[in-house]
């Protein structure tokens, strides 16, 4: 079983702190855990750490995992390389192995992902030519066709249209339960942590400040101080939570 622990890790920018001591609980490996917090919060600053992109005190515990299994989608991948949607995808798989034999394998590997992610029909295409969209979709392919057991993923819906934010977080979800990586997703929309989320981490100016079940996390409460907004939360007709958004507390 794969999961991942902070224990008081720190996180700076050069003298910059973000996070003097940040701990989790163990976070598991098979299902969905959302980061979230407002703009500026620290929340790419924390999938850095744990990444090993930013040095720091503290200490980042995998198990059954290691640095070499994990893939970090950033916000923003800025995609400017001439290669074609195919091509990338390959590259992100090569990348660490050595080598550019394909095995039959690998080649399987590319089609099924662009497959899953129904963006088969892109493969030939530059990615200079794509939209916003489906530069995020290509992004989640490279991210995940190694089927990596760490996955961090910065706000992999925020291009994405509604059949698309619904469809790719069924996938991620199926890719943690297939795979049983940590696959941690941070989001700005509580709706789609509450509808895919099993565990929740919630970050404000550089601290944990809450973490555990989804539905036991997002109070009332944790929204007004993370976003200074009045929600409650209400389960719909169907059966499922949802955020209701009442009025901003907070000037700014
Ligand atoms: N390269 C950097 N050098 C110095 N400070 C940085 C750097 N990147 C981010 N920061 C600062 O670190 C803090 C946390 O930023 P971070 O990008 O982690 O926030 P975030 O929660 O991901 O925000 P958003 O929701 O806006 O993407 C902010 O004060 C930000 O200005």
């Amino acid at each position: 079983m794969v999961s991942l622990q902070l224990n008081a890790v720190e996180a700076r920018y050069g003298r910059k702190v973000v996070y003097a001591e940040a701990s989790t609980p163990e976070i598991a490996g098979g299902r969905l855990t959302a980061l979230v917090g407002a703009n500026a919060a620290g929340k790419s600053t924390l999938f850095r750490r744990i990444a090993g992109q930013l040095a720091g005190k503290g200490e980042v515990r995998f198990v059954g995992a290691g640095l070499h299994d994990l893939r970090y989608m950033p916000q923003d991948t800025g995609m400017t390389a001439a290669l074609s949607v195919y091509e990338s995808v390959i590259l992100a798989l090569k990348q660490g192995r050595g080598g550019w034999r394909m095995g039959a394998g690998e080649l399987a590997a590319v089609d099924e992902i662009l497959a899953g992610l129904k963006i088969t029909a892109l493969s030939g295409r530059p990615l200079s030519e794509l939209s916003g969209g489906q530069r995020q979709l290509v992004s989640i392919a490279q991210t995940l066709v190694s089927r990596p057991r760490i996955v961090l993923m910065d706000e992999p819906t925020s291009a994405l249209d509604l059949y698309r934010q619904y469809e790719v977080l069924e996938y991620l979800r199926l890719y943690a339960a297939d795979t049983g990586s940590v696959t941690i997703l941070a989001l700005h929309d509580l709706n789609q942590v509450m509808r895919a989320c099993t565990m929740t981490i919630a970050v404000a100016e550089g601290r944990i400040v809450a973490a555990g079940p989804t539905l036991e996390t997002l109070r009332p409460e944790l929204i007004r101080q993370l976003y200074g907004i009045e929600a409650r939360v209400e389960t719909c007709s169907r059966g499922c939570p949802m955020m209701i958004v009442d009025r901003a507390v907070r000037e700014g």
